[in-house]
């Protein structure tokens, strides 16, 4: 039995449905799961090991229920976490409203925490252009009032999410502010290399 570290804890947050835990499936397990929609309860963990510049760093990613009923728990989970990519749907403005006050939470309480903002379901504006309710300049604006990067992605197809989790790994690597906190964020695994374990998740 190997331990394992993680370099970079991740959070996933955002309103419930907004597609958290089909970006790290499509992440991690390369698969978009059709069906119909279970959410979240708690949260799930999972490691992945990505090469940047030749270094190899473990991305530990807990992915959060939206449900507000999990609010208090969530808060949990974006301890220590030196990225966090905040969800909103393409297709549901109200997840955008949602965005802001995972962004003041963060800034309030997690100065070292990168954002990552993170329109999801972009194949269903691709497909149906009348069906996006949340303007791309308007969150571009806002990523930029709180300098945060901005990704545009699928699940479904696989459009940027590679992309978007490389980004924080090399973020990760480049911003020595960005760095672990002796005794914030490295945290010893076993044998939770590439799979979901702890307080899972779906029902
Ligand atoms: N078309 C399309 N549907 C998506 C995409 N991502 C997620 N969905 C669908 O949106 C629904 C919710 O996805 P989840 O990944 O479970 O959402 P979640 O944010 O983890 O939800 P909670 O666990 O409640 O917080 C599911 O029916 C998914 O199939 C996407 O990129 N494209």
């Amino acid at each position: 039995m190997s331990g394992q570290r993680v370099d970079a804890k991740v959070v996933m947050l955002g309103k419930e449905c907004v597609g958290k835990t089909s970006l790290v499936e499509r992440y991690v397990h390369h698969r978009f799961l059709m069906g119909p929609y279970q959410n979240t309860i708690g949260a799930a963990f999972v490691a992945k090991t990505v090469s940047v510049n030749g270094k190899m760093i473990t991305l530990g990613i807990w992915d959060t229920a939206g449900s507000e009923r999990y609010e208090a728990m969530s808060r949990i989970y974006y301890r220590g976490a030196r990225a966090a990519v905040v969800c909103f749907d393409l297709t549901d403005s109200s997840s955008f409203q949602r965005v802001k006050f995972w962004v003041n939470e963060l800034k309030s309480c997690e100065e070292h925490c990168r954002i990552y903002l993170c329109g999801t379901k972009s194949d269903l504006v691709e497909s149906d252009k009348s069906r996006r309710q949340v303007d791309f300049h308007d969150v571009q604006d806002f990523a930029e009032e709180i300098k945060a990067e901005l990704f545009e992605t699928s699940s479904k197809t696989g459009q940027s999410v590679d992309e978007l989790f490389q980004k924080i790994a090399e973020d990760y690597v480049n911003f020595t502010s960005f760095q672990v906190i002796p005794g914030t964020g490295n945290v010893n695994l076993r044998e939770t290399k590439d799979s979901y374990v702890n307080s899972c998740c779906h029902h």
